[in-house]
Order: C-alpha cells, then sequence, then structure tokens
C-alpha cells in the first residue's frame, strides 16, 4: 500500500485562549479526493496552513506523503501546491513572471520554468493573459490564475481553499471539470468548500469539521444515509384507523397521516419504502402515489455541525476576519522558512 497522502494524528492548535484544531485525526490516500467541510470558524485554514507551514501546530503530528510538516518542511512543501482563499499575490509583475519566480524558487530551471508556467497558465485557460499583471484580471481569471499557481511545480498534493467562493456558474463548473481531471491525472486533493453541491459532486470522502474537531468522516452518500428521509403516500380513500405500520423497525422515526396523506420519517427511506408498501397493500389500502425525498448533505451538515448538535463539545469561541494575506504561499519571494514565519505574523495568522 503507499503511503498516504496526508496522516494527520491529534492535531491542535490554539492561538492564546481559542481552540481552533482540538484533535483532528484523518488519513488521506494517495489519489483521493478529500473534501474538508466546516462552518465558518471551524478551524479549516488553520488546518491547511499548518500542512504548508504558515502556522506551527501546538501538538499531535501531520504527516504529507510520509513527510513531518515541520521537521520535514521542504520536501512537504515541495509536495503541496495550495490555491488559496485569499489573493495573496505579487500585484506588480506580469502573471507569467510569477509564475516563473515561484518555480525557480522549487528549484525549477529558467527555461524549464518559462515552459511550464506557459503550460499551466493554458491548462488553467488564462495564457492569453500570460502579461498582465494579477490586479488587472477579472475576478473568475484571479482564481484561475491561482490555481495555475498551485500547479506550476506539478504538485502530488493539491490543496484548494474555497477554490470557487464568488465565482460564477459557469466558471465553477470549468474549475470542477479542470480538478477532476487533475485527480484523475493521479494527484490527490484537498478540498475545502462551503458549497455542499460541491463537495456531494467531487469528494470521494469528506470529513466534516466543527469547532476544531472532526464530526465525521465518510463517502457523501454515507453521510447522506444518517440523515431522515420522507416517505409520503397518497392513498386512494382515508383509512378509518391507521394499522400499526412497520412495528419494531428502528429505522423509522415518526408516521402521521393527514386524511389520504401519510408520511413516514425514516432513516434510510428508499429500504424502509419497500416493507411499507407490502404493509399496506397487506391491509388492503391502496396507493394512489409514493414519494421518497431523500435528506440532502446540506441537512446532514447543519445537523451535525448545529451548536451542540455534534457528537462531541465544541471547544472554540469568537471569530475574526480572515487575513488579508497570509493564509497561502509566496508566489515569488524566496519561499523560504523565516519568510513564512514573517508573512503569516503580517497576515495575523500566527
Ligand atoms: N491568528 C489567529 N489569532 C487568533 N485566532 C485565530 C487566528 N486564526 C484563526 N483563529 C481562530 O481559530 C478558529 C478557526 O479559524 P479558521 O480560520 O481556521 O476557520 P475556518 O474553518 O477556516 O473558517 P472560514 O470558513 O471562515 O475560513 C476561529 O475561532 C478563529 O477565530
Amino acid at each position: 500500500m503507499s503511503t498516504p497522502a496526508l496522516e494527520i494524528d491529534g492535531l491542535r492548535k490554539s492561538y492564546d485562549d481559542v481552540t481552533a484544531l482540538d484533535g483532528v485525526s484523518l488519513t488521506v490516500p494517495e489519489g483521493q479526493f478529500f473534501g474538508l467541510l466546516g462552518p465558518n470558524g471551524a478551524g479549516k485554514t488553520t488546518f491547511i496552513n499548518i500542512l504548508v507551514g504558515l502556522v506551527r501546530k501546538s501538538g499531535g503530528t501531520a504527516r504529507v506523503f510520509g513527510h513531518d510538516v515541520e521537521d520535514d518542511y521542504r520536501r512537504t512543501r515541495d509536495a503541496i501546491g495550495l490555491a488559496p482563499q485569499e489573493f495573496n499575490v505579487d500585484r506588480f509583475f506580469p502573471i507569467r513572471e510569477v509564475l516563473e519566480h515561484k518555480a525557480g524558487y522549487h528549484g525549477i530551471p529558467a527555461a524549464a520554468a518559462r515552459e511550464r508556467a506557459d503550460e499551466v497558465l493554458k491548462q488553467v485557460g488564462i495564457y492569453g493573459k500570460r502579461d498582465t499583471r494579477f490586479d488587472w484580471l477579472s475576478g473568475g481569471m484571479k482564481r484561475r490564475f491561482l490555481l495555475a499557481r498551485a500547479l506550476i511545480t506539478d504538485p502530488d498534493l493539491l490543496i484548494l481553499d474555497e477554490p470557487t467562493a464568488g465565482v460564477d456558474v459557469q466558471l465553477r463548473r470549468d474549475l470542477w471539470e479542470l480538478v477532476t481531471d487533475l485527480n484523475e491525472q493521479g494527484k490527490t486533493i484537498l478540498l475545502t468548500t462551503h458549497y455542499i453541491e460541491e463537495a456531494e459532486r467531487l469528494c470521494d470522502e469528506v470529513a466534516i469539521l466543527d469547532s476544531g474537531r472532526v464530526r465525521a468522516v465518510a463517502t457523501p452518500d454515507e453521510l447522506k444515509d444518517r440523515g431522515s428521509d420522507r416517505i409520503s403516500v397518497e392513498l386512494s380513500t382515508s383509512p378509518a384507523a391507521l394499522p400499526e405500520l412497520l412495528s419494531g423497525d428502528d429505522r423509522v422515526e415518526s408516521i402521521d397521516t393527514d386524511g389520504r396523506q401519510l408520511t413516514v420519517v425514516a432513516r434510510k427511506g428508499g429500504l424502509v419504502a419497500p416493507q411499507l408498501v407490502r404493509e399496506l397493500d397487506r391491509e388492503g389500502l391502496e396507493i394512489v402515489d409514493l414519494e421518497i425525498s431523500r435528506t440532502s448533505l446540506e441537512e446532514v451538515f447543519v445537523e451535525m455541525t448545529r451548536q451542540g448538535g455534534g457528537e462531541q463539545d465544541g471547544g472554540t469561541s469568537g471569530d475574526r476576519d480572515a487575513p488579508e494575506d497570509g493564509a497561502g504561499d509566496g508566489a515569488n519571494s524566496g519561499d523560504d522558512g523565516a519568510q513564512t514565519e514573517r508573512r503569516a505574523a503580517a497576515g495575523g495568522v500566527e
């Protein structure tokens, strides 16, 4: 078995009296498309910043393809491409140069760096803008550029922190297609998103993070199975008295009638419905219509992250504005550990 892309064990981070990560453990196999979901302030950006060396952990271990994120910072950093939430790009150079500088910093010789820069700009569809400064790109192009910059070193792990925040539907779909292709080509993807639909559509597995703790790690389908589905049955006549239905089935949460309408709320509604149909048939009740509405991942997410609704108590408090500048990797600044610390401090991350 290959080394996992991420092996996280008991990861903790406190900022003074705020506990941002409260013992996070998870494993992401190589090649997986993994989603990190959580409400604002759950700890997602802190988690990512620890992986890329922008934030120093308070405890636990984090390994990227077997490399400890602190003891083996260089190799960890070389394995990761990060498209951060914030636009932390050098604004004074043409974007192709920004990419060349970044490639150079990672040891790619000049000629190869230019070739690689052109390649990734074409890949994300903004090659025509190669001589333009970052500031002059449209919002959507800026997002594309961040992805190009993350790809410049051909990383094995691509981290996308809210890559589609504020972009239009067409660009969102383009980005989805692009990252799906990258994943199919073998890159491991770690995606944070507020768009549940995005996670559902793209991710093999998701972790739900809340108040610095992992509430669940599962496939989107498995998570939906944990929510309650609604089976709505329309009968041909109103039953005089409702017979005992689905007794002993602990997946069933409630059964209600309103005239000819029967509503059953149950986990795994798709599996409960056939039994319901058999029992109604046995009682001589004719079904005119039956509809099952599955819980959405969003409902499960809301349920799991509702204040006090999780399996564990939350440990954080407070909120803050996102740092302007510190949540990502420097594009062309000779990105060593010391500068990382400085940038992190300047951005208010550490
Ligand atoms: N530099 C900092 N100083 C103090 N507290 C911080 C700092 N950075 C983050 N926090 C706190 O840590 C917690 C987790 O924040 P984090 O940014 O990691 O969450 P998030 O899940 O990325 O949120 P969002 O979805 O809003 O980006 C929050 O309570 C936040 O206020």
